[in-house]
């Protein structure tokens, strides 16, 4: 269970952290963001950011949403994973900070992985947790769905957030130029309509039942996601495959 907001709505300015830890980190808090395609890195910078904080003694707290393990974690493809905290469009993050405050843990930094699934109020909530309590939050999250559309999440953290960086690692399409748009990919065919969110891996997966479909992301080139080619595949090559 993540906290809820009160039934009144009520503030929550009085989510401060004790004086003590404000005096530790005097320079203003910031909101940054850090955004890409799947596979580009998010999760792993995700996990560097924390590491560099927490050997300098800062105290963090790691939330997702939708891991692709499934499970409360961070897990990078490059084989980090670290446990974090679930949250959904329900949990008021300022009410999960200030509970960590209560139970007597300090809490310096926010990492936030999977941010595109924030809710725009979320967002706000995390800029709230910067001015008004001084925690640093870093989030990380896809600048685009299946459709090429912003995220909720993310279109509200391109708006408020202090800082906004593109990740520089590029992953590149079948035809070799750099590809910053996700495809999904059911059945072996590229899809544009459906639910927004949809967990799955840039890796096909067998369906668990034969019955089931097989759902996956490729990354593609602008050109070829407009095209909905996804190349050489096992059903042979630069089909144009488009329901
Ligand atoms: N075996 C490997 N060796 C080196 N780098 C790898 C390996 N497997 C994955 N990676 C790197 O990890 C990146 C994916 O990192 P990840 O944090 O899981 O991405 P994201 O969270 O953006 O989906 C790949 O783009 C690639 O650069
Ligand atoms: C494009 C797109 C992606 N998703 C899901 C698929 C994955 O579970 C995550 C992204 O994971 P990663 O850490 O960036 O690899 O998001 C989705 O639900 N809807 C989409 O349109």
């Amino acid at each position: 269970m993540t906290p809820r907001a009160p039934a009144d709505g009520a503030t929550l300015l009085s989510v401060v952290p004790a004086a003590g830890d404000r005096r530790r980190h005097p320079a203003p808090a910031h909101l940054r963001f850090f955004h890409g395609p799947m596979d580009c890195g998010k999760s792993t910078l995700a996990l560097q950011v924390d590491h560099n904080h927490s050997r300098q003694g800062r105290r963090g707290l790691l939330l997702t949403q939708g891991d692709r393990s499934a499970r409360p974690q961070i897990s990078s493809r490059v084989g980090l994973c670290r446990e974090a905290l679930e949250v959904d469009a329900g949990t008021d993050l300022r009410l999960l900070v200030r509970d960590h405050w209560a139970a007597g843990h300090r809490v310096d930094y926010l990492i936030v992985d999977e941010a595109q699934f924030l809710t725009a109020g979320q967002v706000d909530q995390l800029a709230e947790l910067v001015d008004e309590s001084h925690v640093d939050v870093y989030a990380f999250g896809l600048t685009t769905d299946f459709r090429a559309r912003l995220f909720p999440g993310t279109q509200r953290l391109l708006e408020v957030a202090d800082d906004v960086q593109r990740i520089q690692v590029e992953v590149l399409c079948w035809c070799g130029l750099p590809g910053l748009l996700n495809a999904r990919v059911v059945d072996g065919e590229m899809v544009r309509e459906g639910e927004t969110v949809v967990v799955a891996d840039t890796a096909p997966t067998p369906a668990p039942d034969e019955r089931d479909t097989e759902v996956h992301y490729q990354v593609l080139c602008r050109r070829h996601h407009v095209l909905g080619q996804l190349g050489p595949t096992a059903a042979g090559p630069g089909q144009l495959a488009l329901r």
